[in-house]
């Protein structure tokens, strides 16, 4: 018994004691912007500082986690593709089978950033924390708001208490779930928000909690990057007032295999519109009802009847991340049944 208790040659203190490995990859956006002055909070150029720098900007990081960075892209996110999303979700997965890493951070541009975080939430299948960091000001504007968003999310990447609950975003000292978060505002650190509110806060490098997802990410998704090497093409066309349906079909020219409406009001299709849809799908394009108001969520067969016209409902994704699980989806299936049981439980 005594020799059980005897503690022997300890190289690594339990998790709890020893500092967190976290591993920040970057990828560009304005949180490695820089302008010409200080005054410059909206007129910079996006992805100009390499991780090295962002990371010796913010010496706190040390303290925090054992930090190192990798440059894995250096782009606004506006220009991001699937291929990169692909090859960083990849990454991600990679590092994180490793034991000597406890949390990866991805520093990204704000406009696509929900997109990514969603993505990596469906597709890495590990309990161990991702978090997924923007900035609305370039490092060199008044009251940037980078360093403590970055301090922000390594902190939530080091913290066990962060584990298994999907894909995490800490931006305005708020830490927000990768599926539900969006960019509502396109100028101030307050951009993002959830119409489900934030998990949690982290405050002085510690993060306090008060909810958690419930929908399937992580270890447990279906979906596995590992077996993930190219998306298909999903088109969003936007519901308006005297829309053109040309649009729709314009889009499955363009090589769609599914078109993500984003409907007016609660999904719903023009009359004149119907018809188009109908035949695109009866043609073998997946048609997902969303909507272009953001918030709430499709009911099936309220606006339209979707079984009768084998069309699927986008829950509460917003039009930009029904894109995203779609083509998840499509990587694995086109049953529309199949899509739609997705749906509801991603
Ligand atoms: N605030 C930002 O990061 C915006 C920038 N256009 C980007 O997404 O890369």
């Amino acid at each position: 018994a005594l020799a059980r208790e005897m503690p022997t040659t300890a190289t690594t203190a339990p998790a709890s004691a020893r500092k967190a490995n976290v591993v920040i990859l970057a990828t560009g956006g304005t949180i490695a912007g820089a302008g010409a002055d200080a005054s410059n909070s909206a007129t910079y150029q996006a992805a100009k500082v390499p991780v090295d720098k962002l990371i010796a900007a913010v010496p706190s990081l040390g303290e925090l986690a054992n930090v190192r960075g990798e440059q894995v892209f250096q782009i606004a996110s506006e220009s991001f593709t699937n291929a990169q999303l692909v090859q960083l979700a990849k990454r991600v997965s990679a590092l994180l089978k490793q034991d000597d890493v406890d949390g990866v951070v991805i520093t990204h541009g704000t406009d696509t950033l929900e997109e990514t975080a969603l993505f990596l939430d469906l597709v890495v299948r590990s309990d161990k924390p991702i978090v997924v960091v923007g900035s609305m000001r370039p490092s060199t504007a008044l009251s940037a708001d980078g360093a403590l968003n970055l301090a922000d999310a390594v902190a939530t990447a080091a913290s066990p208490a962060s584990k298994g609950k999907g894909v995490l975003v800490t931006m305005n000292d708020e830490i927000q779930a990768g599926r539900d978060v969006t960019k509502r505002v396109n100028i101030k650190p307050s951009a993002f928000t959830s119409q489900w509110g934030p998990l949690g806060m982290v405050v002085e490098g510690k993060t306090y909690w008060f909810r958690a997802p419930v929908k399937r990410h992580g270890a447990t998704s279906e979906f596995d990057i590992d077996a993930i090497d190219t998306l298909p093409e999903v088109a969003i066309v936007y519901g308006s007032g005297n829309m053109n349906p040309a649009a729709y079909t314009a889009a499955v020219q363009g090589g769609a295999k599914a078109i993500v409406h984003a409907g007016t009001g609660n999904g719903s299709v023009a009359g004149y519109a119907v018809d188009t849809l109908k035949d695109l799908r009866a043609k073998g394009t997946v048609i997902i009802r969303s909507s272009r108001v953001g918030d709430g969520f499709v009911l099936r067969n309220a606006e339209q009847p979707d079984d009768q016209y084998d069309w699927v409902v986008a829950h509460d994704l917003n039009p930009q991340k029904a894109k995203i699980l779609a083509a998840v989806a499509l990587t694995k299936t086109s049953d529309t049944k199949e899509l739609q049981r997705i749906f509801w439980e991603y």
